[in-house]
């Protein structure tokens, strides 16, 4: 029988935590901020892929250089060790996310059809399989394996990366004030490039304070201290790098800072921003600032959201997943 997933956009470092933290959104007014894969059949000859969707456009021609294909072919070999052959399916992916965008894209993606997938096949992987799989394919494109997109797209709300064999991760208290207002500029950064800038080694006096921030933070998320875990939004790992790929940040931050927001830090690699605040007066008057002056082309979008708690998530293929 057909399957459709839906799998959400998700900040990777939430300012603090590279690699180790990250976050699933959902926007306020109801949109859908992911990508959505549909699995139709099971054909006799090779694997078919189509795509639709505002982002399709963006993606590589050739359906074997879509992640979609290495999604199948994982899936695939998982079972072959397991004594079950699968043959090829049909596959169909709505691109809602832009590519290099900061927002999680390949990570939705991938969660999106290996969630399909093994769905499709009657779910012979348990979550911490599949979601071994997903990191492992994430760090196909971006160079090393990371959890922290992955991990909250699959299961939602704020993750911790504790990439122990028997539990990947593990799901910490989201201040339920918090808004997230997150605006993609419309340009793009590549992951693999944003990770190969980073220093190879970081000072002691580094080290200490990142490990200060992050201990703090998780402290202050189970205290219920809102006040504290957004003072400890600092990047110290990657922004002091990152933030010359990202024209006009600092001057955003700066503005939104002015506004009201209590925090404001580049989501996964950039150029998409996030603002934390926890008035929704405050969030409005920032998504109208980074509407006008973050954006930089039509592909950019703005929008206020909150954790999605629910992270992937079977949904009707209807017209506006549908392909001809
Ligand atoms: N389904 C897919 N979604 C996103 N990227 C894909 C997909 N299939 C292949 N790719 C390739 O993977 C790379 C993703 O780039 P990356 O900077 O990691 O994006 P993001 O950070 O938004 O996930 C691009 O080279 C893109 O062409
Ligand atoms: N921790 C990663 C997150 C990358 O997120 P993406 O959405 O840009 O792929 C990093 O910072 O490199």
């Amino acid at each position: 029988m057909a399957v459709a997933v839906y799998a959400p956009a998700s900040i990777g470092n939430l300012g603090v935590g590279f690699d180790i933290l990250g976050a699933a959104l959902k926007p306020i007014d109801g949109s859908l901020l992911g990508d959505v894969v549909e699995v139709d059949d099971s054909i006799s000859g090779e694997f078919e892929l189509t795509a639709s969707g505002r982002f399709a456009h963006k993606l590589p021609d050739d359906p074997k250089q879509n992640i979609l294909y290495d999604c199948f072919v994982g899936i695939q070999t998982l079972l072959a060790e397991q004594g079950t052959h699968v043959g090829a399916v049909k596959m169909h992916l709505h691109k809602n996310l832009p590519i290099g965008s900061g927002l999680g894209s390949s990570a939705s993606s991938i969660v999106a059809a290996v969630a399909a997938l093994n769905q499709f096949f009657g779910s012979p992987l348990n979550e911490e399989a599949q979601l071994r799989l997903m990191g492992d394919l994430e760090g196909q494109i971006s160079g090393s394996i990371h959890y922290d997109n992955v991990a909250p797209c699959f299961v939602g709300g704020i993750q911790l990366m504790t990439e122990l064999d028997h539990k990947l991760c593990s799901t910490l208290p989201s201040p339920k004030s918090w808004y997230w207002c997150s605006a993609y500029p419309g340009i793009t950064v590549s992951t693999a490039e944003a990770r190969s800038i980073l220093p190879a080694h970081y000072s002691k006096a580094d080290i200490i304070k990142h490990g200060r921030l992050l201990a703090n933070f998780v402290h202050a998320l189970y205290a219920g201290d809102d006040k504290l875990a957004v003072t400890m939004m600092e990047d110290v790992i990657a922004e002091p790098y990152r933030k010359v790929l990202l024209p006009g940040f600092e001057s955003a931050r700066q503005a939104l800072l002015k506004l009201g927001a209590l925090a404001v830090g580049i989501s996964g690699s950039g150029p998409t921003l996030f603002a934390v605040c926890d008035d929704i007066s405050v969030a409005k008057q920032c998504d109208a600032y980074l509407a006008k002056h973050y954006l930089q082309n039509e592909d950019g979008f703005s929008h206020i959201c909150r954790i999605d708690e629910a992270g992937v998530a079977n949904v009707e293929i209807q017209s506006e997943t549908t392909h001809s």
